[in-house]
């Protein structure tokens, strides 16, 4: 499948969660059998060469670890905040339409191991700056992610690559 035929895949809803916001939602995505294969392929490819994948609560988990599966590597979870039993790091950040928090069992990294960051959606990088501080935090050493949509215009590309995090996005909405 082509990328303009995944991004027809994915529904739009306005007004969600709040007023003004443009909901870019992934269900109908997944919910195409070969548009979510096509998918996880074309973020599989964008990320080789990484050691270990990490995704974030919750959309993150679908895709990330679909892809950590495809490839034979570890996949590490970034979870939101209290779900973790022992050994927590965590560290706040801001949401398009929020504040959250997120955290992660260090002991879950191995020391210098290359991570790429895999999640649905790109917006403010607020999340993917979390995940990127808590990863290397850890040990880690993250320079990749890669997301199945970018929303430009919340900047979340610049925010990365001020943390010399590389972006891929397999499809972008301009007007977030
Ligand atoms: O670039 P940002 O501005 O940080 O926004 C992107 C994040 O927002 C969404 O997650 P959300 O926190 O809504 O949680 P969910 O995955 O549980 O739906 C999305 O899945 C990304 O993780
Ligand atoms: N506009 C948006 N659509 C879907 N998920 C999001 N996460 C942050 N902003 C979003």
């Amino acid at each position: 499948m082509t990328p303009a035929e995944l991004k027809a895949l994915v529904r739009t809803i306005p007004d969600f969660p709040k007023a003004g916001i443009q909901f870019r939602d992934i269900t109908t995505l997944i919910g195409h059998g070969p548009g979510f294969a096509a998918t996880i392929e074309w973020l599989a490819r964008e990320i080789s060469g990484a050691e270990a994948i990490a995704g974030m609560e919750a959309r993150g988990f679908i895709f990330g670890a679909a892809v950590a599966a495809r490839l034979e590597l570890p996949f590490i979870p970034i979870r939101k905040p209290g779900k973790l039993p022992c050994c927590v790091i965590g560290v706040d950040y801001e949401l398009e339409y929020g504040v959250d928090r997120l955290e992660m069992d260090p002991q879950s990294i191995a020391q210098g191991q290359a991570v790429a960051i895999v999640d649905d959606l790109l917006a403010t990088g607020g999340t993917a700056a979390a995940a990127t501080e808590l990863l290397r935090n850890a040990g880690g050493l993250v320079t990749r992610a890669a997301f199945v949509i970018d929303l430009p215009e919340l900047g979340g590309r610049e925010k990365l690559a001020e943390r010399s995090v590389d972006v891929s996005a397999l499809m972008n909405f301009a007007g977030a």
